[in-house]
Formats: structure tokens, C-alpha cells, sequence
């Protein structure tokens, strides 16, 4: 038998090479000077976050237990502010309380911005110093424009009210209107010092951070933005008041573990807020579960997302390459700077993977230690309570958790698995990953066409649900076919203002082969599935053995190397004889099932160039 496909199980260090443009050579392992030093071999002492290890290290390297969870500790800049911040008044028992308990010493806290955050808002980073420098940077970074054409009558129209939460870059406090129709009425204001804006980034970030609230509205689960204000000394973001607390307090506050129920209703309310964004070409970059605020302390109470400060447009076959994040839920291609939406969705099943077990997936006392853990250890599924979780909520983790990004779930895919998606009427958003896929399709030979319908019709119930609900939102006439018309109508149905900086439109121009023909279902299920995460299946060998059977009677052909090399599109510079061998069969001239697997993925010249 041929041993053409890529085990479903692969080492960690295959999948790290195997993805496109990942160098582990490039993995800013950099932290020379971190907060607390540890011997090497102890670093990666877990990377499960194990309960008693972390709680030692982290909440209280002096030894002395503490009465907390494990993985809660507030961080040094949490320190800063409360002894230099010019806060109104101390965080209320209605806030986020535990933030503020005195410790002996500031550890790392999974809220901490990894070092690369801090160094672009702040120049460098020194050793230990998480908190905003002062006075000297200040001084030096005269001469930056940081007038932001807002609106300059804040105090004008709102009263300032005490804090209620408090972040790395700015604080929050409640606020009311002075007059007028609204007057009494609570707002949140997230009041950014100027001060602290010391580099021309931490200027356009904030700037940044405005533009996409503005832009992004009209989600249930998106914090509601009104306006944002500024004067000499602050920015002032004044937003919908969530009275409920972060989602971070109230795992705690359960003990760090959520049933398998209540945590899909927590999932569902994320998974739509953060597809919703990537369908506008918003990529959050910040997804942890600080950042999430509950509207009220009702049990039942709406889910928010909130700050988008590191938040930023893409567009659809674009990559970033800035690190940027959370250490604990940063995911790898990150870290190997080539990262685009799958990223948020890494930094999701991190969340899951916390909300279930109560413990992290990746975990080690230094930034170095989470980044390798992060780039090449596997989380444990072994300890409880995951032998007593449901194999849905296995999958539906590991799904989000694959560190290729090509093979882990998207946001809208993530919200038709089935752990999830009987969870209550949430609508799935249109995936503006079908649109890349369908490019990719519409572009390919008429063999890889064949091959790809040969794989769609092995497809399964629970494949094909997350299909279905996409086409039919592609469909508006309902008449069984889609056309470029059609899919434009669909997305301006969905569209914010963030849809035209995110350049989705001019993507479209890519479809223009659908503008004077129709694809119905089977054809959109060929153009629209993806082989690299049906390869992530266990299944996967099944899917594609079936797929070569039906391929055999309906789509093989002989066909001679030099054609097939033309097929492929392949340059004359690929030694084409070397190469595809072993894709023709020998006995008939047709496509082998190694010819067909790699078919079925797409080839480039450069991809076959780099093998020979
Ligand atoms: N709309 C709101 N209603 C109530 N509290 C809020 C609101 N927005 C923010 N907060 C509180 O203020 C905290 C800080 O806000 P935010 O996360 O936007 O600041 P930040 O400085 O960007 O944080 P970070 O350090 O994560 O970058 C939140 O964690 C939350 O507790
Ligand atoms: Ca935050
Ligand atoms: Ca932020």
C-alpha cells in the first residue's frame, strides 16, 4: 500500500517545518533578561500549566501557597498604576477585584503582553519592565504628533466616574452623561494617557484601535462604540458599559473550570464575534479571556468583546508578520511572523481549552519556554478532567489548536462542529476563507478540478453542514446556484466600513470566472472544501482512498509526464521526469494515488522546486 499521505499524527517538529514560510531558525527567542530567572532544564517544567507548579511560580515564587487559581496573578504594570496612575478612585468590588490583591512580588501574569508589545509602544524593553516608561521617553519623543482630530469636549458632556478595569495602555472608568436626552445615563470611557504614547506605533495603534470600533458595529457581541475624544493629556473612548465583569474573573470565580454547556454558550458568543470580525477583515490579535466583559452579572448575561488595541486590517491573501499578543495564547505562526485570522482562532481554543480543564495548553515561567511550547509541544489530553470530557469537546479543541494554520478550523467552521452548534440560534456568518478557497479552485487544472469533485463527494454529514450553511447564504434567489452577483449581494448584506479597508471587494475581482456562469452545490462543495484540513482528520486516509476510487471511474486519464507537468502549471525549471514519477502509474499511464493526493493539495513550481 502507498504510504503517499501525511500521517494524521504528526511529530510536532514535521508540522512546524511543513508550513509555508516557517523558519524555526527566525523564533524570537529573545528574552534574556525575563522577570524571573530559572534554570534551563526547569523551564518547561510543564506545558500543561500544571496546577501546583504554576501556582508556586507564578502567584508566589517565594513558596508560600496561595489561597488563588493557579493561573490568575495580576501583573507588574498592575503595580505601576496603582501607585502612579491619576485613577479617580480604587477599582469598586463590582470590577475585576482580584486584580488588585497585594503580592510580595509582581510574577508574570497571563494578561502580559509578550516583550515585543511593550518594545513597539515603548522603544525598548529593559529587563522586568512590563510597566510604561516615563519622564526621559517622554521627552525624548517631543515632537510626535499626537493630535488625533477627535472631538475635544469630553468633560463637556460626560461626568468622570471611578475605575473599573485597567489594562497595560490605558484605564476604564464609568461615566455619565452631563445633559441633554441622556442625561444620567452610565458609559464606559477607556482613557488612554498621552504620556505613555511614546513611539509614532503606540500613536497609530491607538489611532488604530479607534478606526476599527468605529468601523466594526452592530454585532451583539461586540462592545457598542460611541465616540472617542481627546485633550492635552488623554484619548478618551467612550463605549456601552459592561457591568458584568471580564469572562477572566468568572472562570475564576467558578474555579477555574466551566461544564461542557456552559462552555459552548461562552464559545458561540466568541466564535461569532470573532468571525464576524474576519468576515470584515479585522484580525483581533489580543483574543484572551481579560477581554471579553460580560454585560451584566446575571449568569445568563451577553458576552463582549473589547480591545481592539492591537487590532488590525487584513486583507484576504495577506499575511502579517508583526508579534504581537498575549504570551500564554499566541499562536505559533505568529511567532514565525507569517500569521493572518487563524491566529484569533489559535488564541480561541486556548480559551476553550482553559474554560474545560482549568489549566493552560501551553505553559512554562518564561516568555521563551511558552513561545517553545506554543511552537512545539502538544497540550495534554491525558489528565483529568479531559478523560471525562466528551470526545466532541476533544475535537473541537484539538481542531483549534492544530498549529497549521491551513488545517485548523475557522471561526464560522468552528461554530458547525458538531460539540457546538446546537448550542442556541446563533446564525453562522459567512467564511471569507471559501472565497480564498474558491479562488484557488477556480484557478486550477481541469484535472485538479476533477480530483478536488472526486474528494467532495466523500464528504460527511457534519463536513457538509458547515457547506450548506454557507452556500445558502451565497444564494439569495434560492435557485440552487450561486454567481459573482449573488456572492457580491451576500457580503454586502454582512458589510461594515471595515469591509472596504480590509479591500475584501477587490478580492472578489479573483471570482470574475463566476461572472457569466453559475456554480450550483456540487461544484461550490469541490471549490469550497479544503484537503489541508480534511487532512487533519483521522479520517483523512478514508476520505482520500474513497475520493481515488470514485476519481478512478469518473476523472483518470493517461497522461504523459510533460502534459501533466503543464497541467500543473509547473516551470520549465522543475526537473519534471524526477519529480513526477512516482505520480503515473506504470502499468496504464494514469495518475497514481500519490499523483492524485498531491493534486488534490495544489502544486507550485516552488513547492516542487524546494523538495529537489
Ligand atoms: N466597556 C467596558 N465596560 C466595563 N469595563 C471595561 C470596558 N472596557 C474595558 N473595561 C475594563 O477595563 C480593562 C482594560 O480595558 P482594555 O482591555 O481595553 O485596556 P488595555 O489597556 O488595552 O488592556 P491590555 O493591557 O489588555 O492591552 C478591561 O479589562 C475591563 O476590565
Ligand atoms: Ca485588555
Ligand atoms: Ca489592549
Amino acid at each position: 500500500m502507498g504510504i503517499c499521505i501525511s500521517k494524521n499524527k504528526q511529530s510536532p517538529e514535521h508540522n512546524f517545518q511543513s508550513s509555508d514560510g516557517i523558519k524555526p531558525e527566525k523564533i524570537p527567542v529573545q528574552d534574556k533578561g525575563d522577570s524571573i530567572p530559572v534554570k534551563s532544564n526547569e523551564e518547561n517544567a510543564s506545558t500543561s500549566g500544571n496546577f501546583e507548579e504554576s501556582r508556586k511560580d507564578e502567584e508566589n515564587p517565594g513558596g508560600k501557597k496561595s489561597p488563588l487559581f493557579r493561573f490568575y496573578s495580576p501583573s507588574p504594570a498592575h503595580y505601576f498604576f496603582s501607585k502612579k496612575s491619576p485613577a479617580r478612585s480604587p477599582a469598586p468590588s463590582s470590577g475585576t477585584p482580584l486584580r488588585f490583591l497585594k503580592r510580595p512580588f509582581p510574577p508574570p501574569s497571563p494578561a502580559k503582553h509578550i516583550r515585543a508589545v511593550l518594545a513597539r509602544r515603548h522603544g525598548s524593553v529593559k529587563p522586568n519592565e512590563a510597566a510604561i516608561p516615563e519622564g526621559k521617553e517622554v521627552s525624548e519623543a517631543a515632537g510626535l504628533d499626537k493630535s488625533f482630530g477627535f472631538s475635544k469636549n469630553f468633560y463637556n458632556k460626560y461626568d468622570l466616574g471611578e475605575e473599573v478595569g485597567r489594562g497595560h495602555f490605558g484605564y476604564t472608568c464609568k461615566a455619565k452623561f452631563k445633559k441633554g436626552e441622556l442625561k444620567g445615563q452610565e458609559v464606559a470611557v477607556k482613557v488612554i494617557p498621552k504620556a505613555k504614547m511614546t513611539t509614532a506605533i503606540a500613536i497609530e495603534d491607538v489611532r488604530k484601535e479607534v478606526k476599527i470600533l468605529r468601523a466594526l458595529t452592530g454585532h451583539s457581541n461586540l462592545i457598542q462604540f460611541y465616540d472617542a475624544y481627546e485633550d492635552h493629556d488623554n484619548v478618551y473612548v467612550v463605549m456601552e458599559l459592561c457591568e458584568g465583569g471580564e469572562l477572566l474573573d468568572r472562570i475564576l470565580s467558578r474555579g477555574g473550570k466551566y461544564s461542557e454547556d456552559d462552555a459552548k454558550t461562552v464559545m458561540m458568543q466568541i466564535l461569532n464575534v470573532v468571525s464576524f470580525c474576519h468576515l470584515q477583515g479585522v484580525v483581533h490579535r489580543d483574543l484572551k479571556p481579560e477581554n471579553f466583559l460580560f454585560t451584566s452579572k446575571d449568569e445568563s448575561a451577553l458576552l463582549k468583546a473589547i480591545d481592539f488595541g492591537l487590532s488590525d486590517f487584513v486583507k484576504p491573501d495577506e499575511r502579517l508578520n508583526d508579534i504581537v499578543g498575549s504570551a500564554y495564547y499566541v499562536a505559533p505562526e505568529v511567532l514565525h511572523r507569517s500569521y493572518s485570522t487563524e491566529a484569533d482562532v489559535w488564541s480561541i481554543g486556548v480559551i476553550a481549552y482553559i474554560l474545560l480543564c482549568g489549566s493552560r495548553p501551553f505553559w512554562a515561567r518564561t516568555e521563551s519556554g511558552i513561545f517553545r511550547a506554543v511552537v512545539k509541544a502538544e497540550p495534554t489530553y491525558d489528565e483529568q478532567p479531559w478523560p471525562t470530557l466528551s470526545s466532541e469537546a476533544k475535537d473541537f479543541v484539538k481542531r483549534l489548536l492544530n498549529k497549521d494554520p491551513r488545517k485548523r478550523m475557522t471561526a464560522a467552521q468552528a461554530m458547525c462542529h458538531p460539540w457546538i452548534r446546537d448550542t442556541n440560534d446563533i446564525k453562522v456568518p459567512l467564511d471569507i476563507s471559501i472565497f480564498k478557497l474558491m479562488k484557488a479552485y477556480l484557478r486550477s487544472s481541469p484535472l485538479r478540478k476533477a480530483a478536488l469533485r472526486a474528494l467532495s463527494k466523500t464528504l460527511t454529514v457534519d463536513e457538509l453542514f458547515y457547506l450548506k450553511e454557507q452556500f445558502a447564504m451565497l444564494e439569495p434567489n434560492k435557485n440552487g446556484t450561486i454567481s459573482l452577483d449573488s456572492i457580491k449581494a451576500a457580503l454586502k448584506k454582512y458589510a461594515t466600513d471595515a469591509m472596504n479597508e480590509s479591500r475584501i471587494y477587490d478580492f472578489l475581482a479573483s471570482l470574475n470566472a463566476l461572472q457569466y456562469r453559475r456554480m450550483d452545490f456540487v461544484e461550490f462543495c469541490a471549490a469550497a472544501l479544503s484537503v489541508h484540513q480534511l487532512e487533519a482528520l483521522d479520517r483523512w486516509e478514508q476520505h482520500a482512498r474513497c475520493a481515488y476510487e470514485l476519481f478512478e471511474k469518473e476523472g483518470n486519464r493517461t497522461i504523459m509526464i510533460e502534459e501533466l507537468a503543464s497541467e500543473l502549471g509547473l516551470s520549465p525549471s522543475v526537473p519534471v521526469h524526477a519529480v513526477l514519477h512516482d505520480w503515473i502509474r506504470h502499468t496504464d499511464g494514469k495518475l497514481s494515488f500519490l499523483g492524485f493526493v498531491k493534486l488534490l493539495h495544489g502544486v507550485s513550481s516552488r513547492s516542487l522546486a524546494k523538495v529537489h
